[in-house]
């Protein structure tokens, strides 16, 4: 089952998707995130959207604005792919491969969940970066609240997965990020999600043997194949990625986890690594990025000048003088 969010005649709904297009909207429904409170899971989700199927039809899908599928209650962004940490090491730091720590566990940061945007709005350059860049990754929604969980009740928690673009400012990132905290400025300007979130057991059917999911996920830029990659290329499941979240602490409904970044161009900052110059360029104005995945669908966004950045004075350099 497929569920949207979106905006019609100055209203916020959320609906099933009809294979067709055609939406389906659930009765006094405006939230997904409370929705996936309220329904304890996704046997609840699924049961919810069931009623919907017997209520009038709504609108197609290209007459409203799709908006971004929830509000997320936070959103954990991992590094799972081992190609992508390999090329982004090369063209930030200047040296190749895979650090052996970054084995020991799936490593994640906490990003801006109050700059998400839907699957086809506008994205404002970063205020005062002129290296921006996109990153296909794909996300799992939670469900149903967990703590100290194994990978196996995870699967439980997990109510369906959405693309997810986590638009990058490399210039803002490297600089923040040899502070050894971050990212920070160079993540919060802008994730994209959508078009939809899918739930979980749509996409059992692409699971293999070792629980990944396999599925194609394929990178434009004004048109223009960038990057393709397979999402079983993670080095954790999800399972594995909510288990680690829940450790010492409370997975909740609303919870949004990023796969992290594929590989083989699944940003530009990878291909810049490999080919030792800026090739494609940094992202610019009138620039647009479409992420397709496999199973859930495409996001495709333009992007847009940004604000300026309001001048700060640096960091006081200060004596040690004590009281
Ligand atoms: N998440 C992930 O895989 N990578 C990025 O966030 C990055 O900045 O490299």
């Amino acid at each position: 089952m497929r569920f949207a969010a979106y905006a019609h005649r100055h209203r916020r709904r959320v609906a099933v998707v009809q294979d067709d297009g055609t939406l389906l909207p659930l009765p006094g429904v405006t939230s997904l995130t409370a929705l996936l409170s309220e329904s304890g899971g996704l046997p609840g989700l699924l049961a919810a959207g069931a009623q919907a199927l017997d209520a009038p039809p709504g609108p197609h899908v290209s007459e409203v604005r799709l908006l971004p599928p929830l509000r997320p209650a936070s959103v954990r962004d991992f590094v799972t792919f081992e190609e992508h940490v390999a090329g982004v090491r090369r063209s930030v730091e200047g040296s190749g491969g895979v650090p052996e720590q970054w084995y020991a566990a799936p490593t994640f940061y906490f990003t801006n969940p109050h700059a998400i945007h839907g699957p086809h709005d506008d994205i404002p350059v970063p205020p005062g970066s002129a290296v921006l860049d996109f990153e296909l990754e794909v996300a799992a929604v939670i469900g149903r609240e967990g703590r100290d969980l194994t990978p196996e009740q995870a699967r439980d928690t997990i109510a369906g997965y959405t693309v997810l673009n986590d638009w990058s400012a490399r210039d803002l990132q490297s600089a923040e990020m040899r502070v050894g905290l971050g990212p920070c400025k160079g993540k919060d300007t802008a994730t994209t999600l959508g078009p939809y979130l899918v739930t979980a057991d749509e996409l059992e059917p692409y699971r293999d043997a070792d629980g990944f999911l396999r599925l194609a996920l394929t990178a434009e830029v004004n048109g223009e194949v960038v990057g393709r990659d397979l999402l079983s290329h993670m080095s954790w499941t999800f399972e594995e990625m909510v288990a680690y979240a829940s450790r010492g602490t409370r997975v909740l409904p609303g919870d949004v986890l990023g796969s992290g970044t594929c590989g083989n161009g699944g940003c530009l900052a990878e291909l810049w690594g490999l080919r030792g110059e800026q090739t494609p360029p940094p992202l610019k104005p009138g620039d647009t990025v479409t992420l397709t995945v496999e199973g859930i669908g495409s996001v495709s966004n333009t992007v847009v000048p940004g604000t300026d950045p309001v001048p700060l004075p640096a960091g006081r350099r200060r004596s040690r003088e004590r009281p």
